[in-house]
Formats: C-alpha cells, structure tokens, sequence
C-alpha cells in the first residue's frame, strides 16, 4: 500500500515542483502552504521534502520527536565546502555532539563570553570611530548651512565588519573581514557559502542534470572550496607554530582543537580538516543589524523611540555598554521584530528524519527532508496581528521570545540543533544597535524618502538585502564620547 505521506501539489517526471519554487524559496513554499496545509509534501527534483509552515507543526518537528529530525542532509563530501565535518553540516551522532560540546564551551559559554566582553567593545568603538568622519563632515556641511553635500556611510559593511570580526576573532584571533581571497571580499564568499548551506540547488535534486551545471553552481562550489581551503590552512599552520598561547590560557578555538586533536585518549579522533572545517562560523547578525537599521530608518517614531529610550538609561554624559543592554526594553523589542520578519534562515537549516515516522497522522519515511519556514511562521496572520508590519510595540502584551521555548517565533531553530550562538548574537545585535542610535542621528540620501527605500531581498534562501544600505549619520553626543582617547 503506498504511504500516506502529505498533501502538496502533483509532481512532474524529473524536475517534481521545482518549477513552482521561485528565486525567493521561503516566499514560494509559504504561499503553497496557504493551499496545501502547515504540513505539505513537495518534490525537489525527485526527493520528497517535507515542508513545515505553522507554529504546531514546527513544535512537532523540533520538540515533540526532536530526536527523529535532529540530523541533517549529506550536502557535500569530505573535500567539498559543504563538509559534513562542519557543526552545521554534520549528520546526528557522536562527532556533531563532541564538536557542538567544544564549541559552545571553548567560544560560547557565560565564562568565554565575559572573557571577549573587551574584544565587543573595541569593535563596536571601532564602528563607531568609522562612521565618525562621515558624521563630522556631515555636522559641518549641516552647521556652515550650505546644505549640499551630505555624504553617506555604507551601513551594511560597517555592520557586517563589526559583528564578522568579533566572530572571526574569538574562533582563530584575525579580524578575516579586512581580507580578501582570490581578488574577492571576504563578506562576499562567506555570503555565498551561507547561501550554499541553506539554499535551493537544482543540481542537488535532480543528479541527472548535474552536468549541466545550472547556474553554474558546481563550478563556484569548487572554486569556493579551493579558496576557503587555502585560507583555513595557513591558520591552522599559524596556530601550530604559536603553540605558546594555550598554556597561558590565552587560547582562542583553533588552539583548543589542535589540543584535543593531540589528546591520544579521545574515542574520536580530531584531525586537521576536520578543524578547517569546524572553525567555518555561520554568523549571520550583520544581517539582522542591517534590517534593524532599515526598517528604522523606514519608521522614524520608533527610530526616536530607540533614540529616547537611549537618552533615559544611558544619558548624555557616557557611552552605551553592555550592562545597559537588560535595560533597553524597547531596542530589544526592535530587535524580535526584526528577527521576525528578516530571520537569517527563513527555512532554518535542512533537517533529516532518522527513522521511518509519524507527523499529525501523516508518514515521513526514513532520511527525508524537512524544511521549517521559519519567515511564514513569523508572518503567520493567526499568531500575528498586521504580520507584514515592523512594530516592536506588539511584544510588550507578549511574552513570545526568541529562544526557541516559544514557536511562534524561531528565528534560530530549537531543539537539539538550535543555533548555539543565541546569546552571542543577540548580544552583537544590540550593541551594535545601542551604539549607532546613541550616537548618531540618521537620515536617508537625497532622493530616498522611508516610503520608497528599497528592501527587497537578495537571491536565494538567506536573507540579506539587494542594495547595501547607505544612510547619512549626524553626532548626537559631545565629541571627546564619540572620539574617546585610547
Ligand atoms: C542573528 C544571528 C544568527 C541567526 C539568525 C542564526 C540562525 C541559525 C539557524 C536558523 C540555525 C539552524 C537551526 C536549525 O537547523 O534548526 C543555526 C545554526 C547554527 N548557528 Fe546560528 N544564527 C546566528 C548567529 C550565530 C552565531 C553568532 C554563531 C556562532 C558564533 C552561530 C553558529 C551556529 C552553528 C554552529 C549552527 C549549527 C548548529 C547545529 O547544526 O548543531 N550562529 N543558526
């Protein structure tokens, strides 16, 4: 008897639905799921995937039977940039649970955290110190009224810089976004690797049409392979020849791993591309500052919200610091909201069924696809009033957070695989925002009013914005705040 598996639309031979998939993934699958239900059947070339799109759905899938979706598709093999040696990558089992273990405790736990509070600050000073030139010319153009010539910063790099050096620094000590590899920017091949992760490739479902490369996929994965190779390498051989730093405790990640790759009394055995691989961050929180900034920019009341909320608990007379974050309702209000409707993943990361089960009736056979739309979750109107509206308002008669305890709103997962680097993000993502609200006015470039900004989302299945944003930045604190001396 054939499975009773569920409902989504008839595939074609060869190609499934594929062709109902538009260039936006998340977009597609919520408006198939308006049709098809919260749990539907789809055929990505021929592989049945099963597509989850409502807050019980999602519970069922992370929490419920966690341990029956915990592992991942095989995306790549041993060489390829999609190791399965990644943390991300890994399937379910006791590799992914001794690396998930060191990473969050040699990068992530309350004591490492505390111990990089330094690191956060310099760069966040280092944002600022940044933007302060534009600002400074700005203050002088405004002040000498010749109005004119108010020039603009480019505020996704300043963003992506600060939180990708931060992360960058913690896990192998260099600030890589400063770098460029093979002729490109870092940021740029990193983006593509994201998107590689979490995205749609016709040549993964249909192998019969591999050859043909469509979109020329194959050929950028090796390239990406290669470059991303050569880089880990030489920081693997560089930690090898600074050996002194762990016995010092000053240790970043790679040092940890090369000691437990030398501990001959561990059951697995931790080689040099399996560290390559592990120390590939998929940090995404510039992306969530520069939304943030955007749909700020596009709503100037909550902008000043922000802004007054800012002057009440940090005031005039000193910068803003960590300990103010527990202190800045509204900001973080912002920041859910911009998660819940920009999450990095919309479809989170693919999970894999382990076994042969059951969803709400339905069955899931052994080793198949499940992808969670965690964007038509966010905007789901039955859980969200005016979903499509940026409103951090909306949280204060709501206890729903981020964290993965509450469905509604799943930016980073939950379960087993939940994304370990919650706190570390949300930590970047409000500082970051603290520091350009307190100390700077911003306003957009002649030509671009809130209305007609241009958020549109780029290609693929991570969310980043098509344009950078640029916005024009104004000090708002005394300048001996803005420029303090080292
Ligand atoms: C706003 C920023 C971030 C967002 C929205 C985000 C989101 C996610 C999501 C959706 C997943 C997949 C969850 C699933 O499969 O169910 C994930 C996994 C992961 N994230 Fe994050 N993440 C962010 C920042 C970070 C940071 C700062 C780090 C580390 C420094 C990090 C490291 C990881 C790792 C290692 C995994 C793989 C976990 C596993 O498969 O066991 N992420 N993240």
């Amino acid at each position: 008897a054939s499975l009773k598996l569920p409902p989504g639309p008839t595939p074609f031979p060869i190609i499934g639905n594929l062709h109902l998939i538009s260039t936006l993934p998340h977009r597609s699958l919520c408006s198939l799921s308006h049709k098809y239900g919260p749990i539907m059947t789809l055929y990505l070339g021929s592989l049945p995937t099963i597509v989850i799109s409502s807050p019980e759905m999602a519970k069922q899938v992370l929490k419920t039977q966690d341990h029956m979706f915990a592992s991942r598709p095989v995306m790549g093999d041993d060489n390829h940039i999609l190791s399965p040696h990644k943390i991300a990558t890994a399937e379910y089992g006791p590799y992914w649970k001794l690396m998930r273990k060191m990473f969050v405790q040699e990068l992530l736990s309350p004591k490492k955290m505390d111990s990089f509070a330094s690191l956060r600050a310099r760069e966040v000073c280092a944002m600022t110190h940044s933007i302060l030139e534009t600002a400074i010319r700005n203050e002088k153009a405004g002040a000498s009224g010749s109005g004119g010539s108010m020039q603009t910063v480019d505020v996704t790099k300043e963003v992506t810089y600060f939180t990708g050096n931060i992360v960058s620094t913690m896990t192998f000590g260099r600030k890589c976004y400063e770098t460029h590899l093979g002729g490109r920017p870092f940021k740029q091949l990193l983006d593509e690797v994201v998107a590689l992760l979490t995205g749609f490739h016709y040549k993964d479902f249909i192998p019969l049409l591999g050859w043909l490369d469509l979109h020329g996929l194959g050929r950028r994965q090796s390239e990406l392979t290669h470059i991303f190779n050569g880089y880990f390498e030489r920081i693997v051989d560089e930690h090898l020849s600074e050996r002194k730093k762990m016995e010092t405790g000053e240790g970043d990640f790679v040092d940890a791993l090369l000691s437990l790759s030398e501990d001959e009394s561990m059951e697995i055995k931790i080689t040099r591309d399996h560290i390559k691989n592990i120390i590939f961050d998929i940090d995404t929180s510039g992306n969530i500052l520069e939304w943030a900034m955007s749909e700020l920019l596009r709503n100037p009341l909550a902008m000043k919200r922000v802004q007054e909320e800012l002057d009440s608990v940090v005031g005039y007379n000193r910068v803003v610091i960590e300990c103010d974050l527990p202190h800045l309702k509204y900001l973080q209000m912002a920041v859910k909201e911009t998660l819940r409707l920009y999450p990095s993943g919309p479809l989170l990361l693919p999970h894999q069924s382990k076994k042969h089960c059951k969803i709400a009736g339905y069955e899931i056979p052994k080793n198949t696809r499940v992808l969670i739309n965690a964007w038509a979750i966010g905007r789901d109107p039955i859980t969200w009033e005016e979903p499509n509206v940026f409103k951090p308002e909306r949280f204060l008669a709501s206890k729903i957070d981020v964290k993965g305890q509450d469905f509604e709103l799943i930016p980073f997962g939950s379960g087993r695989r939940i994304c370990p680097g919650i706190n570390l993000a949300l930590c970047m993502i409000q500082l970051g925002l603290a520091k350009l609200l307190h100390c700077f006015n911003w306003s957009l470039p002649e030509g671009i009013s809130p209305k007609n900004l241009d958020m549109s989302e780029a290609f693929g299945n991570t969310m980043t914005r098509v344009v950078h944003l640029h916005a024009i930045p104004i000090p708002r604190l005394p300048f001996h705040l803005l420029h303090p001396k080292p």
